[in-house]
């Protein structure tokens, strides 16, 4: 008699993963190799920035007292006592009708208050001493890159867990980090399961497929922060695929399964997890594609089975492992980012499962989000999943959804994702 599974909704089956989500160590990286990983203590302003008051031309630094009165037909002029490039200090004070000539991102001198650039001035020599003249007044602080005006000490620039992108590196240069502290990287090892799978460099043979899921899947934890450790791929055999769990699983963080998962002879996680002594947390979501999708603990360690249909694969990966990963990295909003859209085509299909259509995200050009379906979106399908960056929520037992209907929508390529989605996203009904 074939095994009755009782779904459960997609939100619980989330929550339950995520009872066993845990954050992962830290450890220093050089500044270099920080950039795409996640931060692991806040980013504080360690100075205010800039660190002094600086030009933000190239000109001529001076007291705005001086110009005062300043008009076209009655020029002011002034010696120029000094030059500093960037990066040099103007070492005397300037006193009244003196101005120094600085380049951009020079100190300004103590004494002045106000720069003019270099087009509005005209210099000439006399008596071997060098002069400009300017025929309007300047105010006190124009031109001038305050100290602190892009950010004050002790400001908190970014949270831990932030993505570090080529800005917040920028940041951590400013700061002097040549080392950063970033979060490691879960460690997560792929194997798949089925005497169908050839490698990928093998010719087609009758009946046989490419193991497409374990490059997917590699590709998906790399994307989601986390490193991957491939064990390979293995034929549909009980203890070639028990041992191959057992292995795989003191090596790793976490470990995933494609294949195997549903009720067929030849689908051995449910018996493999049962002679691991492994709890399944749940093997059955209201969840279209990814109905079969199975989640066990084992020690503190959690083993995503996902299905071995690609879409089906790709979406449980998305719902339940990416958070995982992406709380291990001390992201505070690790689940796929949520949002409104409009549905671009009619989707006619009802399911008894809440779906997860394959999509793709565009804007019109009154700037609406709006998201249309990728082709053929059976749970078998591969090629939809090449121009997916959103997943389109489709409530259970709704049909005719019209294009321009408001859906809600998971961005599958945004870094830093949504806290709770499931409240607000339309939950799934058996
Ligand atoms: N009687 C029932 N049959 C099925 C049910 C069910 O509830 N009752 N569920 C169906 C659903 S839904 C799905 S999804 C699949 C899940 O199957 P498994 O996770 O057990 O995966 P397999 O049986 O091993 O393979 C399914 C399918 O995927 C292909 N596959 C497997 N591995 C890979 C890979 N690495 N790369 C590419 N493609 C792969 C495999 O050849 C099969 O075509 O079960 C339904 N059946
Ligand atoms: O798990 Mo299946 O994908 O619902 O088709
Ligand atoms: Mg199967």
């Amino acid at each position: 008699m074939v095994e009755r599974r009782q779904p459960i909704l997609v939100s619980e089956a989330v929550s339950r993963v995520m009872n066993y989500a845990k954050l992962g160590e830290k450890e220093r990286v050089s500044l270099t190799e920080a950039a795409g990983r996640y931060l692991a203590e806040d980013l504080i302003a360690a100075h205010d920035v800039p660190a002094f008051d600086r030009s933000p031309y190239d000109g001529f630094a001076l007291r705005s007292v001086d110009t005062q009165g300043a008009r076209f037909d009655h020029p002011i002029t002034l010696e120029v006592v000094g030059a500093i490039g960037a990066g040099f200090v103007h070492k005397d004070t300037v006193e009244a009708m003196q101005a120094v000539r600085v380049m951009t991102g020079a100190a300004l001198p103590s004494g002045c208050d106000c720069v003019v650039k270099f087009e509005l001035t005209e210099e000439s020599v006399d008596n071997g001493k060098d002069l400009i003249t300017i025929k309007k007044p300047f105010e006190t602080g124009e031109n001038v890159s305050f100290q602190g005006e892009d950010t004050k000490k002790g400001t908190i620039l970014a949270k831990k867990g932030t993505y570090i992108n080529p800005g917040i590196s920028a940041l951590l240069a400013t700061f002097g980090y040549s080392e950063v502290k970033v979060a490691k990287k879960p460690l997560i090892g792929v194997i798949a399961t089925g005497s169908e799978l050839l490698e990928v460099d093998q010719p087609l043979e009758d009946g046989k497929i490419r193991n497409s899921n374990a490059y997917m899947i590699m590709a998906q934890i790399e994307r989601a922060g986390g490193e991957v450790i491939y064990f390979g791929q293995f034929s549909d055999d009980f203890d070639t695929c028990f041992n191959a769990v057992k292995e795989g699983l003191a090596q790793v963080d976490f470990l995933i399964t494609t294949g195997g998962v549903s009720v067929g002879d030849f689908d051995y996680l449910p018996a493999i997890y049962e002679k691991l002594g492994a709890t399944v947390l749940f093997n059955k979501v209201a969840m279209r594609p990814g109905s079969v999708t199975t989640v066990a603990s084992f020690n503190d360690q959690l083993l995503f089975g996902l299905s071995g249909n690609p879409s089906a694969c790709y979406v449980g990966f998305e719902l339940f492992t990416r958070p995982v990963i992406q709380t291990f990295l001390y992201n505070g909003t690790p689940h796929l980012k949520h949002i409104k859209a409009l549905l671009g085509e009619d989707f006619e299909k009802a399911n008894p499962f809440t779906r997860f259509i394959r999509g793709q995200l565009d804007y019109d050009v009154e700037g609406r989000c709006i998201v249309t379906p990728s082709g053929f979106n059976k749970s078998n399908a591969v090629t939809s999943l090449a121009e997916t960056n959103v997943l389109i929520v489709i409530p259970a037992k709704t049909k005719n959804n019209e294009r321009g209907s408001v859906v809600d929508a998971l961005l599958v390529e945004e870094v830093q994702g949504s806290e709770w989605p499931w409240d607000k996203v339309v939950l799934s009904y058996r």
